[in-house]
């Protein structure tokens, strides 16, 4: 019986991959999340997403262990989750009437292997006025979420278009991800 494990504590990849009916635990450790800044931001969410994987499948040797990080990039600067609220209040002026790109980092650990892929996705948000900023903030979405916004919640309103994977931008591209898993030799019941 394979066995498959999520190493992560975010609710939103739960419920992707739930959404694929698969049967899988959750598990996560905490590791540390500092990255090296001269490594590009593919190169950052796939270090932080094996980090992610490996300590957990440190645990479970026999199972195939799912990891995943994600970043968000404005100008070539890294955002990661904003420590208070002028921080999000600063990304989010920031990123308002501008593309940024968002970076997702999957690492797959099999019995066997591991598969370390990231996908980039670039979003546009329309111009925000000061007071739109400060409502959004005052919903608390941003607070753990990369680059301060959940494109699945209050903040789809903040989107004007994407280009590439809207599941990557909300924590896991689950097509990309499923296909790497089969290819790995995880057997999908569907
Ligand atoms: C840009 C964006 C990010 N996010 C979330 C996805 C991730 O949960 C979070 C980025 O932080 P991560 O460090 O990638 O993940 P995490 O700390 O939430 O969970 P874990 O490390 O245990 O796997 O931002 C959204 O939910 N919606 C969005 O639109």
């Amino acid at each position: 019986m394979q066995n498959l494990i999520l190493a992560s504590s975010s609710p939103r990849r739960k419920e992707l991959l739930e959404n694929l009916h698969l049967t899988f635990e959750v598990s996560s450790s905490d590791v540390d999340e500092s990255f090296d800044p001269e490594l590009t931001p593919g190169e950052i969410v796939m270090e932080l997403s094996n980090r992610k994987a490996r300590a957990v499948s440190k645990q479970y040797p026999d199972s195939f262990v799912i990891g995943a990080d994600t970043v968000v990039v404005l100008d070539g600067t890294v955002l990661g989750k904003p420590v208070d609220r002028m921080e999000a209040f600063s990304m989010l002026k920031a990123l308002a009437g501008r593309t940024h790109s968002v970076y997702t980092g999957v690492s797959i650990i099999t019995p066997q292997k591991e598969i370390i892929f990231n996908v980039k996705t670039d979003v546009v948000f329309w111009e925000l006025s000061d007071e739109e900023i400060n409502a959004y903030i005052d919903t608390g979405e941003p607070f753990d979420k990369a680059g301060s916004y959940g494109i699945q919640g209050f903040g789809s309103m903040l989107v004007k278009e994407i280009s590439g994977d809207y599941f990557s931008v909300v924590g896991l591209p689950v097509s990309k991800t499923v296909r790497e898993l089969k290819n790995a030799g995880y057997v999908i019941p569907h």
